[in-house]
């Protein structure tokens, strides 16, 4: 396995430049979801890694070898790669296992070995008892497995997924997870992973590149992006994240804190240390950071919209008295007797300020 780099990387189509001066550092053995909106560059970025596109400027390292630069390229077949994609497309008159042999025969790896390989690397997605069926006779998701296990065959160096659960539906998709985490932890696999789903990305990367326009715009661990974006896209693009208006904002007693007044109540709030005082900022927040308030006096005042049952929770759906135009929400728990119209104190039990350049 190997690690890997992408040093200020730029690639434009026609004159439209798709990604911009973008560097990543992936280690060895690392799980990283490339995080962002449709159109950001996230596929771009693995078809220069694979090598299926030339880049304009910068270069992309495997460990220590360059494998890209302009004007120098090693083609795909030589950077030992494996790619999984949405669309896994088996052969249909072959049977599960020499579909996963199939790159290997093509290699000149011999009959023997090429079973040997076939049915070691189908047993780590556990389909080892279904080698020898048709696909035609496979569930989505063990279709899926077959092809992560053809991937695996190969002994790539490299994984690149390029959104391999979209076809799936929701259950499927759980269990693919799961799969994928397993995978990774059995077999220390380098894993690029490319999602528009935050939740995906959440539950299976070590770190998260989010994306914006070709653009990164901040790469960190899930739980850092959740606490601490660095930015408005990132916060509403986290955990169903709102961004709050603030105002004067001042030093708390405790590092790391800052006060502020949300819609006319006072809050403790995170912040960078070294915040300076403001008078207006902007808060990041999560439904389930938002508290009902058991008296008047404790909150802001809202007014109640609406409310979806959630089965665990009830999600209410509030527009604050003071920002009427603003429609947010907060969990609640699912016997709170609470009804549309209803007048709610709403406290803030953790915010981070975003950082100015924000
Ligand atoms: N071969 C190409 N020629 C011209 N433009 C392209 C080409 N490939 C991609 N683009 C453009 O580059 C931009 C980024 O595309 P890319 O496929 O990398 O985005 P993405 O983040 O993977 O999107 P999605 O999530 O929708 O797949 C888009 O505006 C796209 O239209």
């Amino acid at each position: 396995m190997a690690s890997i780099s992408l040093e200020s990387v730029s690639k434009a189509y026609a004159r439209k430049r798709v990604l911009a001066e973008v560097s990543l550092d992936v280690a060895e053995g690392e799980f990283v979801a490339i995080l962002g909106p449709s159109g950001c560059g996230k596929t771009t970025m693995l078809r220069l890694i694979a090598g299926f596109e030339q880049l304009d400027a910068g270069a992309i390292r495997f460990g220590r070898e360059q494998v890209a630069s302009p004007g120098r390229s090693v083609p795909p077949e030589k950077r030992n790669v494996g790619i999984v994609f949405q669309n896994y497309a088996l052969w249909p008159h072959m049977s599960v296992a020499d579909n996963v042999g199939y790159a290997l025969k093509v290699a000149g790896v011999s009959p023997g070995e090429r079973r040997r390989r076939s049915v070691e690397a189908l047993a780590t997605v556990d389909m080892d008892m279904l080698a020898d069926r048709s696909p035609a006779d496979l569930s989505g998701g063990q279709r899926q497995r077959v092809a992560l296990a053809r991937c695996l065959a190969a002994r790539p160096s490299v994984m690149l997924l390029d959104e391999p659960l979209a076809n799936l539906d929701v259950h499927l998709r759980a269990a693919m997870e799961r799969e994928f985490s397993a995978f990774h932890r059995r077999t220390g696999a380098t894993m690029i992973y490319i999602t528009h789903d935050q939740s995906e990305a959440m539950a299976l990367a070590d770190r998260i590149a989010v994306m914006d326009a070709g653009r990164i715009v901040q790469f960190a661990r899930p739980r850092d992006l959740y606490r601490e974006p660095g930015s408005e896209m990132v916060a509403r693009f986290i955990g169903n994240g709102l961004v709050l208006p603030v105002s004067d904002l001042r030093a708390d007693a405790r590092p790391g804190h800052v006060e502020v007044d949300v819609f006319g109540r006072r809050h403790a709030v995170r912040a960078r240390r070294g915040q300076a005082p403001a008078a207006a900022a902007r808060l990041s927040v999560h439904p389930d950071d938002l508290v009902l308030a058991s008296d008047e006096a404790g909150g802001f005042d809202a007014e109640v919209e609406r409310i979806t049952y959630r089965g665990s929770h009830i999600e209410v759906h509030f527009r604050p008295r003071r920002a009427p135009d603003l429609s947010l929400s907060l969990h609640a728990p699912h016997d709170r007797a609470i009804e549309p119209g209803a007048r709610i104190s709403v406290r803030v039990g953790d915010g981070w300020v975003l950082p100015d350049a924000a």
